[in-house]
């Protein structure tokens, strides 16, 4: 058996108490294998330092558009609407398969280098997105993202069907890190007719649903006009909600469709900095978490973040839920951890999340040796507020080290950025 030693270090447990305990891992099965006492293994295989650190599940991002990374900083200070119309679809549309390739490649560095282990996302040329996953050894939820507006009716009912296929085809690919989910874009982006067609054949197949719901106003507004209910009635109807779902966003919701949330299980991925940079709003976090919705954490894609680091998106959540509430008491630093560990992990149906035996060997390991980081009152408000990406030396994903002492050792980062820099620099000159 080959096993692997992260030693040394404080743990968090899934009750988030920390403890002095080394962790065990079976490298073989890619979970924990024992958590304090248990874990003094005679003669481990590998071993990681964790002396002075904060060991930590790996977090998990629970929306992006990876890929994205190469539109970073392309298109600023703009509502989403326009953003997405004239700056973002444009030069998506002059995307290849390459291009998506080299983004995914960036993103994944950034998000192993920031501790995240695993990223649910939504895109297009979804194979390039599997491959780089597979040689990045992270975990992911991918799929083909399907848009019918602007589209005549053979090439909308194609990109339905795509998001059907890709879902079937890459679910359990790399030794079963990738799984899948349908991807409708969002209820005003795809027609109505094209969700009653084809939602029933996602529900048959069993594949779970992810979609963008309720982000701005002008999303819900057009809906409530043409149907006389509310989005996430409508979705109801259409047999979008459930505990097989998870939306993103979720910021323009009102009191019965938190309701509604909670009565489906439906999962609601919160994603505060694309919303405050996209003026989106201030989805009502609280309200969801005392009604029992469950809620997750994403950064969306970097365009509008613009990075892909979870402890910043941690922070920016406990800062925005604050402000939403008027209420300094509401989203606390525990309220935030557990949604980027345990709440986004149970949105993408991944046993990751807890330090426990038994569950996925998805470790960060976080430095605490900083200015920024002392004194040592209480590490949970450490991670919510006061930690950042870059305070991250280990990661451990399926069992294996993918970052060692901040150095990434699956991919040759410095090729990883120069291909990514090379490649938006031509994708936007083809763009114009
Ligand atoms: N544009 C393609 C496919 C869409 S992929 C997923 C899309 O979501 C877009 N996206 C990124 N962030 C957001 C957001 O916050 N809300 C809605 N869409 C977003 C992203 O740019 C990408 O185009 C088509 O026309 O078929
Ligand atoms: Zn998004």
């Amino acid at each position: 058996m080959s096993d692997l030693l992260v030693s040394g270090g404080r743990v968090l447990r899934p009750d988030l108490t920390i403890e002095r305990a080394d962790v065990l891992i079976d490298q073989d099965s890619g979970t924990i294998q024992a958590v304090g006492d248990e874990a003094r293994s005679a003669a481990p295989a590998d071993e990681l330092d964790a002396g002075g650190d904060l060991v930590i599940p790996g977090l998990v991002n629970a929306h992006t558009h990876v890929a994205m990374t190469l539109l970073r900083g392309y298109a600023d200070d703009k509502p989403l609407d326009a953003w997405l119309q004239e700056d973002i679809w444009p030069v998506e549309a002059e995307f290849t398969p390459e291009d998506v390739r080299a983004g995914a490649e960036l993103g994944i560095v950034e998000m192993i280098k920031s501790g995240t282990t695993a990223f649910s996302d939504m895109y297009f040329h979804v194979p390039e997105i599997a491959a780089a996953v597979e040689d990045a050894g992270v975990r992911a939820v991918l799929g083909h993202t399907a848009v019918t507006v602007a589209k005549d009716d053979g090439g909308a009912r194609a990109d339905m069907q795509e998001s059907l296929d890709v879902a079937l085809e890459l679910d359990g690919a790399a030794d079963g890190r990738i799984t899948t989910t349908f991807q409708p874009h969002s209820l005003t982006t795809v027609g109505e007719e094209y969700l009653r067609e084809f939602v029933p054949k996602a529900r048959e197949e069993g594949l779970p649903i992810h979609f963008h719901a309720n982000e701005t106003e002008d999303e819900v507004d057009p809906l409530v006009e043409e149907h006389d209910e509310r989005p996430l009635e409508y979705a109801d109807g259409l047999d979008l909600l459930g505990p097989d779902t998870f939306v993103a966003h979720g910021v323009h919701v009102d009191e019965s469709e938190i309701e509604l949330l909670a009565e489906t299980g439906t999962g609601v991925v919160h994603c505060p900095a694309s919303n405050m940079k996209l003026a989106s709003g201030m989805a009502p976090v609280q309200d969801m978490l005392d009604a029992g919705v469950r809620v997750g954490l994403g950064t969306d894609g970097a365009a509008s973040n613009n990075d892909l680091d979870m402890f910043d998106e941690m922070r920016d959540a406990a800062m925005l839920g604050k402000l939403a509430a008027e209420d300094a008491s509401a989203v606390d630093a525990a309220s935030v951890v557990e949604m980027a560990t345990q709440g986004s992990a149970d949105l993408l149906g991944l046993d990751s999340g807890r330090i426990e035996a038994g569950a996925n060997a998805d470790l960060a390991v976080v430095d605490l040796d900083a200015p920024h980081l002392t004194p040592e009152h209480d590490l949970v408000s450490h991670l919510a507020y006061a930690a950042r990406g870059s305070d991250v030396r280990h990661t451990i994903c399926d069992g294996q080290v993918l970052l060692r002492d901040r150095e990434v050792q699956v991919f040759d980062e410095d090729a990883v950025r120069k291909r990514a820099s090379e490649r938006a620099r031509e994708l936007i000159d083809r763009a114009q």
